[in-house]
């Protein structure tokens, strides 16, 4: 699913009302409505309590009009107010016009704003997509009041004040709305945890864009569904043997952290490798052997860390990093690594901690590889810390575009950067998955697709975001938020990947 910017999103709506020859009054009913509906089936606000809808002078003011009209035709004690300020919109003018007497519109007064209870429901129409400068004055004095009234806010398309694709002054108002209902597509600005206070839940609302136009656009970013990835992953054929779905190499874990090595090659197993071996320090093979007995373990001959790289020549793919620490041999590990393998690399943990360390080693990264880290690793491996989330993931696409890799960026809503552009935003996962070993998981799983040869890097890296988030959403009902682990992330694996399969 592309995500546009504010300025693709009204080319949209044009060519929307040109294409299907209706009105864009007509657009805006089909918007409404689907808010209306949203409220009545979703929020199902009892009968009697009051909804104050609050519009602005443009066209999402002329939505909250047109969504006020409903409302009261479906019974409800609705109450419109006004911005003072602004020129009204065709749209905003025209729905002044249909809204009946009956329902109490006023214009508001900063110095004299309507009593909202904490029980009350706030439609929020102030400002959409056309938003063109930080919220002052009279608008910033409301929205600051409805952030403190605790009602129940409900976002028409955006938060109020919130730029739909760009950053904005630390302090400046916006909605902190429990719901935000965004017309066909997520914003760019829904995924940035620096405005998760703002967007609370949010919701897609399909209104019938044109689609043709939707396909054709050129965008950045993209929003990766279900949908979208149902059936990339190749069935496993008949005929398949081990061999089929390559031999993977992990080179994991040190004293006391051998755990990363064995959920990481559990995950590998699970992610429907054909084969895998597991170099660990000598301290780990009885662990991996007992823990993992489907895996493969070749014993470092140092017992704490990894001193050696064995032999590559079997391997389709290799990961190295979690649990690794960052011993001088370990990195002398890594470097030989870089410099000898001529097959697809997974970078996790503290294998991208000393790349951080040492940019002659970054340097080596071989083109194609795919990196895993979180923000805070990706800090010290672009050397900088990021001004806020927009610069963030400039500075991810850069790093990506300068190495030629794929570079993940963990998060609610994981990002991972292509070496030609584009960004892809994960829609799996859940709160419950920033738990220890829940990366460890990602790197195994992220390793048996890589050295799937069926798989590009692409598909490989977006099936194994997708299938970790979703297997972490898998185990919830067992588990629950506070009780989920990593290994519980691992069971549900299979049936995750299986959701996806051609
Ligand atoms: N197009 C369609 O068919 C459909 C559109 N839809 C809806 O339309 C919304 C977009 O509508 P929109 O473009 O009219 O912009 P909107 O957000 O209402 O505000 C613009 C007004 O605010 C003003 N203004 C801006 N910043 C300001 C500030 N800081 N402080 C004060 N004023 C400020 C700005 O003035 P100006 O910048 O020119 O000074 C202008 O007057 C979209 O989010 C969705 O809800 C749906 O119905 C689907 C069909
Ligand atoms: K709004």
């Amino acid at each position: 699913m592309k995500l546009l910017s504010a300025a693709q999103t009204r080319a949209l709506d044009q060519a929307t009302i040109q294409n299907q020859q209706i009105s864009s009054a007509d657009l805006m009913e089909r918007a409404a409505t689907a808010v209306t509906n949203w409220l009545l089936d979703e929020l199902q606000p009892a009968y009697g309590i009051a909804i104050y809808v609050f519009c602005g002078p443009g066209n999402n003011g002329g939505d909250g009009l047109a969504v006020a009209r409903q409302l009261y035709r479906a019974g409800y004690a609705v109450q419109v107010w006004l911005l003072k300020t602004g020129k009204h919109s065709a749209d905003f003018t025209h729905n002044r016009q249909q809204l009946p007497a009956e329902i109490p519109c006023q214009e508001l007064d900063p110095d004299k704003l309507p009593a909202v209870t904490a029980d009350a429901v706030v439609v929020d129409a102030l400002f959409g997509t056309g938003l063109s400068r930080p919220l002052e004055g009279e608008a910033a004095v409301v929205v600051k009041y409805l952030n403190e009234s605790g009602a129940t806010v409900v976002a028409v398309d955006l938060p109020s004040g919130l730029f739909a694709d760009a950053p904005q002054p630390a302090d400046s108002a916006v909605i902190n709305a429990h719901y935000t209902l965004s017309f066909e597509l997520p914003k760019l600005a829904f995924l940035l945890p620096q405005n998760a206070k703002f967007v609370g839940d949010w919701r897609r609302l399909p209104i019938e864009l044109d689609q043709e136009v939707m396909h054709n656009v050129a965008v950045d970013n993209h929003f990766v569904t279900a949908d979208e990835l149902r059936g990339c992953l190749p069935k496993r054929p008949k005929f398949g043997h081990k061999g089929t779905f390559g031999h993977a190499l992990l080179l994991a874990g040190s004293r006391g952290k051998i755990g990363a090595a064995v959920l990481a090659s559990r995950a590998c197993l699970r992610g429907g490798v054909g084969l895998l071996t597991t170099r660990v320090p000598a301290v780990g093979y009885n662990i991996i052997q007992i823990s993992d007995p489907e895996a493969m373990c070749l014993a470092d001959p140092n017992p704490d860390f990894l001193t050696e790289l064995p032999d590559l020549q079997p391997y389709d793919a290799i990961g190295i990093g979690p649990g690794l620490g960052q011993h001088d041999s370990s990195r002398e590990v890594l470097r030989q690594l870089l410099e000898t393998t001529r097959v697809p690399l997974v970078i996790d943990a503290d294998a991208l901690n000393l790349l951080g360390a040492n940019p002659d080693l970054l340097a080596l990264l071989p083109p194609g590889s795919l990196l895993t880290p979180h923000p805070k690793e990706f800090e010290r491996l672009v050397g900088e810390p990021a001004r806020d989330d927009y610069h963030r993931l400039d500075q991810l696409r850069r790093f990506a575009a300068r190495t030629r890799c794929y570079c993940v960026l963990k998060g609610a809503y994981t990002a991972l950067a292509t070496p030609d552009g584009p960004l892809y935003f994960n829609s799996t996962g859940n709160p419950g998955m920033a738990t220890g070993g829940s990366g460890d998981v990602l790197t195994g799983l992220l390793l048996a697709l890589r050295a799937d040869k069926r798989l590009s890097p692409l598909d490989a890296a977006l099936l194994g975001l997708h299938a970790h988030g979703r297997a972490g959403d898998l185990t919830l009902p067992h588990t629950g938020h506070a009780g989920l682990l990593a290994s519980d992330i691992i069971r549900f694996i299979g049936p995750a990947l299986e959701e996806l399969v051609g």
